[in-house]
């Protein structure tokens, strides 16, 4: 079961919406990397049939006797419930996580002004890339309740940076995520620093539940991360010791939600004095 929550320090503030549509949009999805790490995304051309379809599927596997979802459970890939990850994150959330593969890195690689149109897309759509799709479940939560926990907030998913390179999310209509806009320690290595990822987490719902859809894009395990050098100038150091995927993974493998991943692999600052 998950801890009451200690009060919010999360900000609000209009999130940008795109309109993918529009051609100009390119440049706009840069800045909203830039300056937030986030943003919503309008005239996808994903029809709703499509999505509704999904979300129903979904509700039906959340909605199978537990027993049956068990069944599924695994690591990494499978049914998961409360536990997120092995290292002791628990939150008010059940979920389904599997693997995948989908392109769409090439949008983010034209408006960055890269040359080689795919270079993004490439790293994230090998036939072997570490990519995933998840589906979270928020069941309605009962501890919030005035009587039980004075009415606190229930973690459903803890605050954390999402662990591969790009992710698309759908949600149901139910409230709860909220992102961190005052704090994004977690910088994207390929882009050196120019990128943000952003903080999130996932409040419990006393009433409704919440259903969302995550594609994790990530590139294959042997790749080397390191800054696209068509977006460093000559003289611009890399803020990050070189890593491969796979090593990155292990040490994410053995971190908590909060943790920073990326934090063993940053160059020490040189001292001038
Ligand atoms: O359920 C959500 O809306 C977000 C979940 C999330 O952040 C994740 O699965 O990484
Ligand atoms: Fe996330």
């Amino acid at each position: 079961m998950s801890k009451p929550a200690a009060e919010p320090k999360f900000g609000f503030s209009p999130i940008p919406v795109i309109d993918i549509s529009d051609p100009e949009s390119k440049q706009a999805i840069v800045k909203a990397c830039e300056d937030f790490g986030f943003f919503k995304v309008i005239n996808h051309g994903v029809s709703s049939e499509l999505v509704s379809v999904l979300e129903q599927e979904a509700v039906k596997f959340f909605s199978l006797p537990k027993s049956e979802k068990t069944q599924l459970a695994g690591y990494p890939f499978g049914y998961g419930s409360r536990e997120i990850g092995r290292n002791g994150d628990v939150g008010w959330v059940e979920y389904l996580l599997m693997n995948a593969n989908l392109d769409f890195g090439s949008m983010i690689t034209d408006g960055l002004g890269i040359k080689q149109r795919d270079t993004l897309s490439k790293l994230v759509s090998d036939s072997n890339t570490d990519s995933m799709f998840r589906l979270n479940h928020y069941p309605p939560c009962p501890l919030i309740n005035k009587n039980t926990n004075g009415g606190k907030n229930v973690i459903g998913f803890g605050e954390h940076t999402d662990p591969q390179i790009i992710s698309v999310l759908r949600s149901n209509n139910t409230s709860g995520l909220q992102i961190c806009l005052t704090d994004t320690s977690w910088i994207s290595v390929l882009t050196n620093g120019r990128f943000k990822s952003v903080k999130h987490r996932v409040l419990a719902n006393s009433r409704k539940s919440r259903v969302s859809m995550i594609y994790f894009a990530g590139p294959s395990l042997t790749q080397r991360i390191a800054p696209l050098t068509c977006l460093i100038d000559n003289e611009e150091e890399s803020l990050y010791e070189e890593f491969t995927w796979s090593e990155y993974k292990n040490s994410a493998d053995n971190s908590r939600l909060s943790d920073n991943r990326l934090q063993q692999f940053k160059k020490e600052p040189v001292n001038d004095s």
